[in-house]
């Protein structure tokens, strides 16, 4: 992957403090195909591709897949990255030389895209778009100092207290619940309540009615009538955790939620309006699963009014010393109460929690960081006292027989449901790629993933593949 010098995002600073970041500005032209003429202005870090309405720049090439490739404009320049389409993205300098498929691709000004029938020029525009960073570290119950943390509070500053739907992605423990918590909280809707719903936490056959309720009789065993979700979150804010769970027989129901703001109870015929907010968060990518037909796209659509990215906090080791200081002063606090007692942490202990790449995220890290000065005899917390839970531990076995253990630890169900998981999917890869000799396709082919699905996966685990 050749890398382009010129970046597409800038950070500006005013007396070494980042102020705002700056994206230079580009266009999309269809040159040839069904669109030809079309255009889209690249404004944003994030612009995407392809025959579906999700998209912002929708194409009618029948060739082309629901979401085929998207644009990400970072402090290197601007990535094309193919989103595991169909019929493949081929890109070249210009429309005369010979096109090479691609995966990801740093591009150039004059770069022509080809996707089905359809080409695409990537054209430089004169001009800039400033993006507004926060000027605080921290927003509600949100800590960070790093600019990606910045830019969300300041988006976060802007739409809470707004009506919009907000969908937020992120990996596991990135804090996706601590933003819904602080949407709420910046909303005029904070003296009501909020409502969280873990979608991958109910079993399938229940799920509908804790999300609308269920009226006396509906099946065996509702003894009583029963308030759903919704209508407990009547006047407030519903958060919809791990939305990407959702049975799709039900995402009908959620999008007639969304669209006429009543729902009916299971058993019953009577429409109840309710007044709900709603945050949806998931850590799958939800374009992707519009492609694959698992999620739907006029759902998806209705959601990602706003959307927040959470970036893993490997992407952002700069925030680690604030968030260490913060969890410090937490359990100081706990332990002495009333008191000015604090942690401490040295140098080199620092340098390691930076340097280390939290697969669990700041979930994590807030454990390693708890667990240690909890345990710690003094007051100053040194590289021994830090090492990562995972790398202390020996990994944990697969499912069954530790759940009594996980208890007894008073570790929390989502903790420990995310210990396993990650167990589990983390040597699932490692076998499945070294069965297929580290080949990405036929890995996926044999595991029914796709091939975007399973290199994620694969990063987040560091196991390695040929690429292939
Ligand atoms: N920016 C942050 N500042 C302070 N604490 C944070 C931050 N982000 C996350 N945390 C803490 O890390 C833990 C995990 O956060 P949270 O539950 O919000 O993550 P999540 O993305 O919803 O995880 P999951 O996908 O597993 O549901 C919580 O204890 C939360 O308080």
């Amino acid at each position: 992957m050749s890398q382009e010098t010129n970046p597409a995002l800038t950070t500006i600073f005013v007396e070494d403090r980042a102020t705002k970041r700056r994206l230079r500005k580009a266009r999309l032209v269809v040159s040839e195909g069904p669109d030809r003429g079309k255009d889209l202005s690249i404004e944003r870090e994030r612009i995407t591709v392809g025959r579906s309405v999700i998209c912002d720049m929708v194409l009618a090439d029948k060739a082309v897949s629901g979401t085929h490739f998207e644009v990400v404009a970072n402090e290197q320049g601007f990535l094309l990255r193919d989103l595991d389409s169909t019929n493949g993205t081929f890109c070249g300098a210009s429309a005369s030389s010979e096109a090479l498929r691609v995966r990801e691709v740093w591009i150039k000004p004059g770069a022509t895209i080809r996707v089905g029938q359809t080409q695409i020029r990537f054209e430089p525009v004169q001009g800039t778009v400033d993006i507004d960073l926060s000027s605080d570290d921290r927003f509600f119950e949100l800590v960070g100092k790093s600019v990606r943390m910045r830019e969300i509070f300041a988006t976060l500053a802007k739409v809470g207290p707004t009506e919009l739907t907000v969908l937020i992605r992120g990996e596991t423990g990135t804090g996706k619940e601590l933003v819904a918590r602080a949407i709420h909280r910046a909303s005029r809707r904070t003296s009501s309540p909020l409502v969280v719903q873990d979608c991958s936490a109910i079993p399938k056959e229940l799920i509908e009615s804790t999300l609308f309720g269920h009226e006396r009789g509906a099946f065996t065993g509702a003894t009583d009538r029963h308030r759903g979700s919704f209508e407990q979150a009547d006047g407030g804010t519903i958060f919809l955790d791990e939305l990407g769970e959702l049975d799709l027989a039900l995402q009908p129901k959620l999008l007639r939620v969304l669209e006429n703001r009543e729902i009916k109870r299971v058993g019953g015929d009577r429409t109840i309006p309710v007044n709900v907010r709603v945050v949806a968060a998931t850590n799958r990518d939800l374009r992707q699963m519009v492609n694959e037909g698992t999620f739907r796209e006029d759902l998806y659509y209705r959601l990602s009014v706003v959307q927040i990215d959470l970036p893993p906090l490997r992407e952002r080791p700069e925030d680690v010393p604030l968030l260490v200081e913060h969890f410090l002063a937490d359990v100081a606090s706990r332990r002495w109460p009333g008191e000015a007692r604090r942690f401490t942490i040295t140098t080199e202990a620092m340098t390691r929690l930076q340097a280390y790449p939290w697969p669990g995220n700041i979930r994590e890290l807030k454990n390693t960081v708890e667990r240690a000065a909890s345990l710690a005899d003094g007051t100053e917390l040194g590289v021994r006292d830090l090492l990562p839970s995972s790398q202390k531990t020996p990994p944990v076995p697969l499912p069954g027989g530790n759940a009594e253990k996980f208890v007894e630890e008073g570790l929390p169900f989502k903790e420990a449901k995310q210990r396993v998981l990650d167990a589990f999917e983390a040597s699932y890869l490692k076998a499945l790629l070294d069965k297929h000799g580290g080949n990405v396709t036929r890995s996926a082919n044999a595991a029914g993933l796709t091939r975007y699905h399973l290199r994620e996966l694969a990063k987040r685990y560091g196991i390695r593949d040929t690429g292939e």
